[in-house]
């Protein structure tokens, strides 16, 4: 049967990476995000996540799940939201929508501040 849990290692589509750890009781978890695409003007590094999954158990498949990323390398901070979906052959995909929010200089500025997309994982 396909794993209960998020825990283990993750692809999207630009080929970025995250690690995401067993969750505890409560459904919270950490993890590790390694992106393969920046806006920031500096060299991309590994970056710490923290989350959390409904059905920390794994009592049911298609749960719900989020976490956030504090990108080390650059002043900004990604928040993701999905859900987990399992195929007939138990191939696991994770879809999600993401919103990213940089550090900008001024208050003026801020309605530039937020991006927001979608993207889907799978097991690496
Ligand atoms: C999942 C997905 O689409 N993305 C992904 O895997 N990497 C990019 C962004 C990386 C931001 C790095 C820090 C910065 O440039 O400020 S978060 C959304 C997007």
């Amino acid at each position: 049967p396909a794993q209960s849990s998020l825990a283990g290692t993750w692809v999207n589509e630009l080929g970025s990476k995250m690690v995401l750890n067993p969750p505890d009781d409560s459904g919270q978890f950490t993890g590790s995000y390694l992106t393969a695409v920046s806006a920031a003007q500096k060299p991309i590094r590994v970056s710490p996540l923290v989350g959390a999954q409904h059905d920390p158990k794994g009592a049911e498949e298609e749960y719900t799940f989020g976490f956030l990323v504090n990108w080390s390398f650059s002043d900004s901070i990604a928040a993701f939201a999905g859900q987990r979906f399992v195929d007939a052959e138990g191939k696991e995909t994770l879809e999600t929508t993401w919103l990213l929010r940089q550090k900008v200089e001024s208050h003026g500025d801020d309605w530039e501040a937020t991006r927001v997309g979608r993207n889907v994982f799978t097991r690496a």
